[in-house]
C-alpha cells in the first residue's frame, strides 16, 4: 500500500498522472474532479436543469426571464463573478434567453470552478 498526499498551491498547474492503473487525481479546484466527486455533484445539478453535453466534456443549462433586461442584469452579475473567479461562461443571450456551457479549458474538462459556477448561477438567476 503506498499512501499519497499532495499540497497544491491555489495557482500550481493542474496535472494527473497515470502509474500504471492507478490513476492519481489531483484536487486543485481547476482540475478534474474525481468519478465519485463528479456523479454526487452532477447528480445535483441535473435537478436544477443542468445536463452534460454528448459531444464534449461541459455542463449546460438554458435560462429564461421575462425581459431582455432580466437576462442582461442576470448575466451583468455572473460576469462579475466570473471575473472574481477568473472562470468565464461560454454563452449565448437572444432576447430573454441565456444558454450556458461551463467547462474548464484549463483542464480539459469539468474541475469544482464549473460546480461553484454552476451554483452560483442557479443561485443569481432565482433574483429574476
Ligand atoms: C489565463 C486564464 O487564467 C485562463 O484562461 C482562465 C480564464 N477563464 C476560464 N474560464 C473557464 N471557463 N475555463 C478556464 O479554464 C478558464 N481559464
Amino acid at each position: 500500500n503506498i499512501n499519497l498526499k499532495f499540497q497544491l498551491h491555489e495557482h500550481s498547474c493542474a496535472l494527473s498522472s497515470q502509474l500504471g492503473n492507478v490513476t492519481v487525481y489531483f484536487s486543485s479546484d481547476a482540475h478534474w474532479l474525481s468519478p465519485a466527486d463528479r456523479d454526487q455533484l452532477l447528480m445535483e445539478l441535473r435537478a436544477t436543469g443542468w445536463v452534460e453535453m454528448e459531444n464534449r466534456n461541459a455542463i449546460f443549462k438554458e435560462l429564461h426571464f421575462k425581459t431582455f433586461n432580466q437576462a442582461f442584469g442576470f448575466m451583468s452579475r455572473v460576469a462579475l463573478q466570473a471575473e472574481k473567479m477568473n472562470h468565464h461562461p461560454e454563452w449565448f443571450n437572444v432576447y430573454n434567453k441565456v444558454q450556458i456551457t461551463l467547462t474548464t479549458h484549463d483542464c480539459g474538462g469539468l474541475s469544482k470552478r464549473d460546480i461553484k459556477m454552476a451554483k452560483f448561477i442557479d443561485k443569481i438567476a432565482l433574483c429574476f
